[in-house]
């Protein structure tokens, strides 16, 4: 174990999966005793090592196993094979409500706490001020633990955790609770744990924080662990493989939708020819998402990358083609003009546009399809929706939809904001000659 602070060698463990919940203890007696559940393996065969002074984080999905896996190094949890060696005192945050006694105060569980991980009483006598302070409870540090926000557990039980002065530190997922100032807190408090040669386990599903702090990246999938090593070249691999699966998903979502507005577009048509003979259309068929006259009706939309390809993700600054197929009572509409919106999923629009902004002249057939080819697809990384539009040119809508689509853009840069301005960067540094 020289220079190694934990071993873990072909750790594997299972966990019973009971059928039915039995709501009784009569029942989970008889459940039990019949034995009717399953077993699954939740880790297989999963060996590393931490070298002394390293941070090694955990990625992987929800469910992939590895808070199962700081639990079995913390001794929570007993691994059903193989074995874990640590060298040098742990300390653990993990899941909320770990470690406390709700009706004790704040106070009260510090010196429980600590206690726990080694400290006499003196010892803390002389880090109670410290922890209270960090944790910024103020006078809360009186009332029990049960009184506190999520919050506020996790600021307590953090400051807790770094103040026991341990040589091994192992968290999970701490800042998914907490506000960004805290969070930031942490962040710095682990940085200063890195500096002070200590070993850290982290697990986050924050994947910029993962690869800025991390030495090596562990990414476990479905219970084994499938790549590890560099933290950016892990984090890029998982990201693809998350774009990849949530991509077949919106295909399989949109192919269901399409069917479906292939049969309502069917009806429609029928529908408008007979409204078309007997009356002035102008009946407005405003639905939540979807409004207007119908003279067009919106029949498709789609997105396709430069291959052609219609996918769900793409790269920033790639070409994209956004298709709008129509069927139209072409001689009953006039001054026709199709449009589109861009917007951020919390409705701050992006971009828009239309055809008469645009001075494109357009006059319709009875179906087609118009296309807007954006060059560079110059949007941050993120999930987006389209509104389409076809109106006529005073603004009467023929057929009006909002989340025609929604998109992703991917970037493995972290900008932010809305908009990919291109730029560079110059330093001039030394005498600066400014005449
Ligand atoms: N005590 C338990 N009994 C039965 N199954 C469990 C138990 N604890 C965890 N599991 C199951 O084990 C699997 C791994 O869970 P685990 O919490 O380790 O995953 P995770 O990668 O940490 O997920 P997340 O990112 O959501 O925290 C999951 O399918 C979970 O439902």
């Amino acid at each position: 174990m020289s220079g190694i602070a934990i071993k873990v060698s072909n750790v594997s463990k299972k966990f019973k999966i009971f059928e039915d919940k039995p709501a009784t203890l009569k029942d989970r007696i008889i459940f039990r005793s019949k034995g009717v559940y399953q077993e699954k393996w939740v880790l297989r065969d999963i060996s590393f090592d931490v070298p002394k002074g390293k941070m090694i984080g955990l990625i992987g999905r929800n469910g992939s196993g590895k808070s199962t896996l700081l639990k079995i190094l913390t001794r929570i949890l007993q691994p059903d094979k193989g074995s874990v060696e640590i060298v040098g005192r742990v300390s653990s945050l993990l899941e909320l409500g770990a470690g406390f006694h709700m009706d004790f105060t704040g106070r009260e569980n510090i010196y429980m706490n600590a206690s726990i991980f080694g400290l006499s009483r003196k010892e803390i006598d002389g880090k109670i001020d410290e922890i209270i302070r960090f944790a910024e409870l103020g006078p809360f540090i009186e009332n029990p633990v049960r009184t506190y926000s999520s919050g506020m557990y996790m600021r307590l039980a953090f400051s807790i955790a770094v103040h026991v002065d341990p040589d091994i530190l192992l968290i999970d997922e701490i800042l998914a609770v907490g506000d960004n100032a805290f969070q930031k807190k942490c962040i710095s408090r682990i940085e200063s744990f890195k500096s002070q040669g200590k070993t850290i386990v982290f697990v986050s599903h924050d994947n910029g924080v993962m690869e800025r702090l991390c030495d090596e990246l562990y990414w476990i999938h479905e219970s084994e662990i499938v790549q590890h090593g560099e933290p950016r070249k892990v984090v890029r691999d998982y990201m693809d493989f998350l774009n990849d699966s949530e991509e077949r998903r919106l295909t399989e979502e949109s192919e269901i939708v399409a069917t479906l507005m292939e049969n309502a577009e069917i009806v429609d048509i029928a529908e408008k020819v007979e409204k078309s003979e007997k009356t002035e259309k102008t009946e407005k068929t405003e639905k939540a998402g979807r409004w207007g006259n119908k003279l067009a009706e919106i029949t498709r939309v789609t997105m396709v990358d430069s291959k052609g390809e219609e996918k769900h993700f793409f790269d920033k600054g790639k070409p994209v083609t956004i298709f709008i197929a129509y069927a139209a009572l072409k001689a009953q509409i006039d001054k026709p003009v199709f449009g589109i919106g861009i917007y951020k999923m919390d409705g701050y629009c992006c971009y828009g546009t239309n055809t008469h902004i645009d001075n494109e002249k357009i006059s319709l057939d009875n179906t087609g399809v118009i296309e807007v080819s954006i060059e560079n697809l110059n949007l941050v990384a993120g999930e987006y929706y389209l509104d389409v539009a076809c109106h006529h040119e005073d603004g009467t809508p023929y057929d009006y939809i909002t989340k025609a689509l929604t998109f992703n853009v991917k970037s493995y840069e972290e900008e932010i904001g809305v908009a990919y301005l291109a730029h560079q960067w110059v330093h001039k540094g030394g005498n600066v000659n400014n005449e």
